[in-house]
């Protein structure tokens, strides 16, 4: 667990302290985990972080996707619209906002969904994370970067005819307030608009694992195995 360590130095004034820990971001404390340590602020995790964008359309198969590799190489699954949709349930400040851009099929101010990704992270145990559905948008990206302070090392994205997408999003049955038609015309030029520049901002930098999104689940699979696989020895 990613937790600020509670006994400090008393030789180090406590506004100073609290100044310190509030400039320092989760990632920081992990990437310069020794001199953090050193300082008695931050108590960094064992492992260096693997971080794994799961990108795709509305449908494609992300969070189908993401539960075969949580279960083939025990990642730590964190999906940003259950996220999003469990601050619309616990009816917190943010929940009447979040849950009326969901159903206009927009995208939630970044700093809401990073801050709930950062929790997450921090009171996770595991080092190895799927980010489902995050980022979405030029600004998510930005702001995952200045907040948490990294960036991933593998961006997947799911390729999914529209045509698909939308019967998939019409099946799912799951209660959800934006699986309508009208929602899903708006996410999609959403996701033509907003989250297609992200695609192409980590193609560009040589990140990007396309998977051909059409076949069964297991078929699809068998193309996100060999990503993973290929870097199991590395990542632990
Ligand atoms: N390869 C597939 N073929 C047909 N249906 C699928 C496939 N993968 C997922 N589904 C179904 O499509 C719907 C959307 O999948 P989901 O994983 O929720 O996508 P996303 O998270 O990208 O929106 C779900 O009902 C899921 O069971
Ligand atoms: N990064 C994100 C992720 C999701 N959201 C909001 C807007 C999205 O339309 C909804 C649902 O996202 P979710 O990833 O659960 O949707 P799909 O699994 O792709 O159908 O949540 C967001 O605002 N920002
Ligand atoms: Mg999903």
């Amino acid at each position: 667990m990613w937790r600020r360590v509670a006994s400090l130095s008393s030789s180090i004034s406590s506004s100073f302290l609290a100044q310190t820990a509030s400039r320092l971001n989760t990632w920081e404390s992990l990437t310069t985990g020794i001199a953090q340590q050193a300082k008695g602020v931050i108590a960094p995790k064992e492992k260096t972080p693997f971080i794994t964008f799961v990108l795709g359309g509305p449908g494609s198969g992300k969070g189908t996707q993401c539960i075969k590799i949580v279960e083939t190489f025990g990642f730590a699954h964190l999906s940003a619209g259950d996220l999003l949709r469990r601050e619309i349930a616990s009816k917190s400040a943010d929940g009447a906002m979040i849950l009326n851009t969901i159903k206009e099929g927009k995208i939630v101010p970044s700093q809401v969904t990073v801050k709930l990704i950062q929790k997450e992270m921090e009171l996770s145990d595991n080092h190895k994370f799927l980010i489902d559905g995050f980022p979405r948008t030029e600004e998510n990206r930005v702001s995952f970067e200045q907040i948490i302070g990294v960036e991933p090392n593998v961006v997947l994205f799911f390729d999914c005819p529209e045509e698909e997408m939308v019967k998939r999003v019409l099946n799912r049955n799951e209660g959800r307030v934006d699986d309508n038609l009208e929602t899903i015309k708006k996410r999609l030029t959403v996701f033509q608009a907003l989250s297609l520049p992200v695609i192409n901002y980590y193609s560009e930098k040589g990140k990007l694992y396309t998977i051909k999104a059409i076949g069964t689940e297991d078929e699809i699979f068998e193309q996100v195995r060999p990503i993973f696989a290929a870097f199991e020895q590395t990542v632990g």
